[in-house]
C-alpha cells in the first residue's frame, strides 16, 4: 500500500485539496486506485507513518457522533501513536468542496476553529480540527430552550469577531448558524467552524468583494435576501445570518418558521425583515444591533466590525465584562415560539 500523507504547511493542503474536488483525477483515470491515501497534517501530534494516515490503522474515531457537519458526520478521533485527540469530519469525496479547506487554511483567530489537517482515503475525505468539549451552540439551545440576553449577546459578539477576521481575509463563511458555533468546555469561548459553504470573495470593478457563482447556499432560515435572489453577494450575507442566529438564540426557534410555510426563500425575498421576532424584553441596544444586521439592502446593512463594536460597547454598558454572565447551562426556558 503506498501513500503520500505528509506533515506540511497550510498552503500544501490548500493546493492538494483542489485536486480532490469532484472525486479527484486518479479515481477517474485509474478507478482501481480508490484506496490511495494522500493528505497534509498540520500539527506534529497527528503522525503519518511511512506517508500513510489511515483510519483504524493510524487513527481511530470514537463511538458516537459529536455532531453532524455540512456533508459529513463529526467524530472524536485519537491518533494511535501519540494518543492525541481531536475532532474529525468524514465525508464522501463527491460532497467535498475544495473551499472547505482553501478558505480556512492559513487563517488563525481566537474565534475561528483551528484546522489540524485533512486526508483522503479512497473515496473519503476526513478533515481534522480542534476538539471543542462544549459541543455546538445548536446543541446548547436544544438543551436549554433559549438563552438569556447577556449570554446570547456574548456569543453573537464572539461570532462577529470571527466573521470580522474572515471578512478581512476576503472569506465568506456562508452558513453562520448556532450549529456551526462551537463552545469550550466551560461555555465561555465560542469559535466558528465548518467551511463547507465558504467562498472566496473577489473584488469587482467597483471594488466590492463579491463571491463567485458556485456558492452552495447554507441554512434556508438564515439566508440573506440577496442570496435567495441569486445576486452576487458579499460579506454582508454572513452579517444577516449572524442576526438570524441571534433571533434563534433569543427565541429558541429559527426566524420565519412560525409565520410562513416553505419555501421560505420567496418570503425572505419579498417580506420585510423578521424584526417582529426580536423579543420585546430585549435591551433597546440589542434590538438596534439586530435591526442593523437585518437590513434587506446589503449596502445599508452594518458590517461584522460595526456590529461587533456596538456589541462590545453594549456588554460594557450592561456591566458584563468577562464572566458576569448568566450561568452557562442554566435552567430550561420554554422556547418562545411554543409559548
Ligand atoms: N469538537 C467538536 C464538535 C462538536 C459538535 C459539533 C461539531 C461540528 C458541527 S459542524 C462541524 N464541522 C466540522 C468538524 C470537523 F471536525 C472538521 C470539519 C468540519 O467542518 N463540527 C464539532
Amino acid at each position: 500500500l503506498k501513500g503520500s500523507v505528509i506533515f506540511g504547511e497550510p498552503r500544501n493542503l490548500a493546493c492538494l485539496a483542489k485536486t480532490w474536488k469532484g472525486g479527484g483525477l486518479n479515481s477517474k483515470v485509474h478507478p482501481q486506485e480508490t484506496d490511495e491515501n494522500e493528505g497534509v497534517l498540520l500539527i506534529e501530534k497527528l503522525k503519518a507513518v511511512d506517508y500513510e494516515y489511515r483510519e483504524d490503522i493510524h487513527w481511530t474515531k470514537s463511538q458516537g457522533l459529536l455532531g453532524t457537519g455540512s456533508f459529513g458526520e463529526v467524530y472524536k478521533m485519537e491518533d494511535k501513536e501519540t494518543g492525541f485527540q481531536c475532532a474529525a469530519k468524514k465525508m464522501r469525496i463527491e460532497h467535498f468542496r475544495a473551499e472547505e479547506l482553501t478558505t480556512c487554511t492559513g487563517l488563525m483567530h481566537a474565534n475561528v476553529l483551528p484546522l489540524y489537517g485533512a486526508v483522503k482515503e479512497g473515496l473519503w475525505v476526513t478533515i481534522f480540527m480542534k476538539l471543542m468539549e462544549g459541543g455546538s451552540l445548536g446543541q446548547l439551545l436544544k438543551q436549554c430552550g433559549y438563552l438569556p440576553e447577556d449570554r446570547a449577546l456574548d456569543y453573537l459578539g464572539q461570532t462577529l469577531k470571527g466573521l470580522e477576521y474572515l471578512h478581512t481575509h476576503n472569506v465568506l463563511h456562508g452558513d453562520v448558524k448556532a450549529d456551526n458555533v462551537l463552545l469550550s468546555g466551560d461555555g465561555n469561548h465560542a469559535v466558528l467552524c465548518d467551511f463547507g459553504h465558504a467562498a472566496h470573495l473577489y473584488p469587482d470593478e467597483m471594488g466590492n468583494y463579491l463571491m463567485t457563482g458556485d456558492y452552495v447556499p447554507g441554512t434556508e432560515t438564515h439566508l440573506a435576501p440577496e442570496v435567495v435572489m441569486g445576486k452576487r453577494c458579499d460579506a454582508k450575507a454572513d452579517v444577516w445570518s449572524s442576526c438570524c442566529m441571534m433571533l434563534h438564540l433569543l427565541n429558541g426557534c429559527h426566524p420565519w418558521v412560525q409565520y410562513y410555510n416553505h419555501p421560505l426563500c420567496l418570503k425572505i425575498a419579498k417580506e420585510p425583515p423578521p424584526l417582529r421576532e426580536i423579543p420585546s424584553s430585549c435591551h433597546p441596544s440589542t434590538a438596534h444591533i439586530i435591526r442593523s444586521g437585518l437590513e434587506k439592502e446589503p449596502a445599508k446593512r452594518a458590517s461584522a466590525a460595526e456590529l461587533r463594536k456596538w456589541g462590545d460597547d453594549l456588554l460594557v454598558g450592561m456591566g458584563i465584562v468577562g464572566g458576569l454572565k448568566s450561568p452557562w447551562r442554566g435552567e430550561y426556558r420554554e422556547p418562545r415560539c411554543l409559548q
